[in-house]
């Protein structure tokens, strides 16, 4: 049984529509981002699994159990949601064992302060129980609310954008921290962000969101390697379009040379184009070369350089002892890699 699974789910502001037939399914255990462009409608989807807003359309199911379609609406406190947001939502005036505590009164005494303990010997502020918000780091008010989140044994843990206001220099270390409590507690979790690098490091499954709708759900690699459509690939990164044509399933011809894939090429098309990021191309000198370099910087371990091929333009890096004369004509040599190859009809 799936944690969560939205089905067709529908949402419009006003009358417009902000999600769209959106479907996913959130494995027992497993934390997915939902990411994507500001406006994509992340947060709107995580209201609609809270209960904060009904959608017009679709059904919210957790743990099997309907929470919302078109003629049921089970009530935000009702649904075994722990919540966690970027301003961490602490109670000024209580103190961390107070806030953490929060929310176990159907516990008695006894039982509330025990798993009070636990909880703060799980986040590891066992000596900061008599503190109050203010007399704490960002990084140690988020494990706070974490583990007031965690306290009354959620079934699912929604997190909207918890690190975006930690200090960079902690916030990979608080990642894995609260990565690492999640699993330990065995909690399915929807994390929202819209930073790749805390997507990857944070979850087991990204969902790429794109106008209220999930382009593409899957674990890092699988969608860096096989991005079902263009959105996608452009999300994860900066790219060039090349024209190519697909030789068997295995590779692409191109005007560079013919590229190996490392992933079979499944289209049954065979002209297209192939989306080709930096770390594959190699910037070489040749007499016949159609690309421009506009610029070239060093910076300090590598230079890269700024091109422009067919009015698009990509950063290219190159390792210092390989110094590309830039007054002579350049061109591409393309690394065998895993080519994201789209035919016509996917492109257009
Ligand atoms: N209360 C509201 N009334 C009207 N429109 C809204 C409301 N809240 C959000 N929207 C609109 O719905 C769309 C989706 O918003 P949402 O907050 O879900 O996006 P998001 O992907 O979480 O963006 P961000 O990354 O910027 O937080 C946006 O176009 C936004 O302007």
């Amino acid at each position: 049984m799936s944690s969560l699974l939205l089905q067709n789910l529908s949402y419009q502001y006003d009358g417009q529509s902000v999600i769209k037939a959106l479907n996913l399914a959130v494995e027992q255990n497993e934390i997915v981002c939902l990411l994507g462009a500001s406006g994509c409608g992340k947060t709107t989807t995580l209201k609609a699994i809270a209960g904060l807003i009904q959608p017009q359309h679709g059904s919210v199911v957790i743990n099997g159990q309907c929470m919302s379609d078109e003629r049921h609406f089970v009530a935000p406190q009702h649904r075994n949601i722990g919540m966690m947001f970027q301003d961490y939502a602490l109670f000024p005036h209580l103190t961390v064992a107070q806030n953490i505590a929060f929310g176990l009164n159907k516990l008695d005494k006894p039982e509330r302060l025990k798993r009070v303990d636990e909880m703060l010997e799980l986040v590891h502020l066992n000596n900061f129980k008599s503190r109050y918000p203010h007399e704490l780091s960002g990084g140690q008010q988020q494990r706070v609310a974490i583990a007031r989140a965690l306290a009354y044994r959620p079934n699912l843990l929604l997190l909207d954008e918890p690190f975006s206001n930690i200090d960079a220099q902690v916030r990979y270390q608080l990642i894995n921290d609260i990565r690492a409590i999640i699993k330990d507690q065995q909690v399915s979790a929807i994390f929202v962000s819209h930073s790749k690098d805390e997507a990857f490091a944070f979850s087991d499954k990204l969902a790429i969101m794109h106008e209220g709708q999930i382009a593409q759900l899957g674990c890092a690699k699988t969608l860096f390697q096989q991005p079902s459509n263009k959105v996608v690939a452009e999300f994860l990164g900066q790219g060039i379009y090349l024209k190519a044509t697909r030789y068997n399933g295995a590779g692409v011809s191109t005007d560079f040379g013919d590229v190996s894939s490392m992933v079979p090429l499944l289209q049954s098309q065979q002209q297209g184009q192939i989306y080709v990021r930096p770390q594959h191309l190699e910037l070489v000198n040749d007499p016949n070369g159609q690309v421009r370099v506009e610029q070239q910087r060093f910076v300090g371990t590598e230079y890269v350089y700024r091109v422009r091929f067919e009015q698009q333009q990509l950063e290219v890096p190159a390792p210092t002892d390989k110094t590309i004369n830039t007054d002579l004509p350049v061109s591409f040599k393309i690394k065998a890699h895993a080519v994201n190859f789209f035919s016509e009809q996917e492109l257009n």
